[in-house]
């Protein structure tokens, strides 16, 4: 099937000073990349989770898809268009398809509008007449299990479960093809998580969009997503189907985020395994494989070479990027524990940039 969205060879970078100051003070970093080449594709009806830690750039592939942010190189297409190639005018048609879930059930809402506004804006925004709109935000209420007379409510007036729910009610006004959820459960009670997850389960069955979901919780990529992407310092570290990824995962740091996962299988290995150390800065980035620091395989050449992506040989959509990727791995065991620890141990010089 054709890829509905697909993102090439992605760069984003973002200044963390002025020109004239990084001049100033020697700095050798004035930018961080934030994105390094990542590409991947959506289907129709299908659910991508991308997974990492805070600050390993899933928010800016995402606001980089719907036009928020700039990337300084690299493609998105959306229905076969590359939308860079596109005038203003011209895009529009295409990023009405998408539609976005901000983070901050409540604080994404703006403060002033009236759910009915909220829930009309899309359609004002795209210059999109309509004759009933006290109908339109009805009909979305509806679809989210609210009712008709929340049209009169402010966002201040909504808990955090019902706030997400005019979110995700504002994200379907224009019948989008795919939705991107970040982090769609952050903040609400767990109750209220499982409603919300199955709420956009239910409507993604309905309506067949797809659905780009950001998340740190695993409970949610495997209750949601159909593929997952692991990200670390932005860079795709491994990527296949969620089943693949969560029964044969390949790669130490997917091994490590499973083990974290509150709700491990009691019998399976995973359960041993911490992730250590923090995520170093992108301001110095790690040498050769840079998940190595925390790496509690990590041998000589993980210092020195960047790894290469790999695939699985019984699943070529399964790939990942170790040098000794998990189910071959020859490492004596000494070696693989004297590596555990904080990150940029073995990183004095530091790197910047992908
Ligand atoms: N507008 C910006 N200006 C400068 N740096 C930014 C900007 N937006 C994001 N960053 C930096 O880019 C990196 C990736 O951020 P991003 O928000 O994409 O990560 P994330 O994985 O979505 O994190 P979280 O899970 O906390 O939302 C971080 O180091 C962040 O500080």
């Amino acid at each position: 099937m054709s890829a509905l969205l697909r993102v090439e060879d992605l760069r984003v970078r973002f200044r963390t000073m002025s020109a004239p100051k990084a001049l100033a003070t020697g700095a050798k970093a004035p930018f961080i990349d934030a994105v390094c080449g990542v590409s991947f594709e959506i289907r129709r009806g299908e659910t991508l989770a991308l997974v990492g830690e805070s600050g390993s750039g899933k928010s800016t592939i995402a606001r980089t898809i719907i036009g928020l942010q700039r990337a300084v190189s690299g493609s998105v297409s959306f229905d076969g268009q590359e939308i860079e190639e596109l005038s203003g005018a011209e895009r529009k048609p295409y990023l009405r398809r998408m539609a976005m879930i901000f983070q901050d059930p409540i604080g994404s809402l703006s403060p002033r509008l009236t759910v009915r506004s909220l829930l009309t804006e899309p359609f004002r925004i795209h210059g999109l007449m309509r004759r009933d709109a006290r109908g339109d935000a009805e009909r979305l209420l509806g679809m989210v299990g609210l009712p008709a007379d929340f049209a009169r409510r402010y966002p201040h007036q909504l808990s955090g479960g019902q706030a997400r729910r005019v979110g995700i009610a504002r994200a379907l006004a224009l019948n989008p093809d795919l939705i991107i959820a970040d982090e769609p459960t952050a903040g609400l009670d767990v109750s209220v998580q499982g409603e919300v997850l199955n709420l956009l389960a239910r409507l993604q069955d309905e309506l067949g969009m797809a659905v780009l979901i950001i998340t740190h919780n695993l409970n949610v990529v495997r209750h949601m997503a159909d593929r997952t992407a692991i990200m670390y310092l932005g860079r795709f570290v491994e990527v296949g189907s969620t089943e693949r990824i969560f029964e044969h995962p390949r790669h130490p740091y997917t091994e490590a985020l499973l083990a974290a996962n509150p709700e491990p299988d009691p019998d399976a290995m995973l359960n041993r395994i911490e992730l250590k150390g923090e995520m170093p800065s992108l301001m110095r980035r790690p040498s050769g494989c840079e998940f190595h620091t925390r790496c509690r395989y990590a041998q000589d050449i993980c210092y020195r070479a960047f790894p290469e992506p790999s695939t699985s040989p019984d699943d070529t959509e399964h790939s990942f990027r170790c040098h000794f990727p998990l189910g071959r791995r020859a490492a004596p065991l000494d070696a693989r524990f004297r590596l555990c620890g904080a990150s940029g141990t073995r990183n004095e010089e530091g790197r910047h940039g992908c």
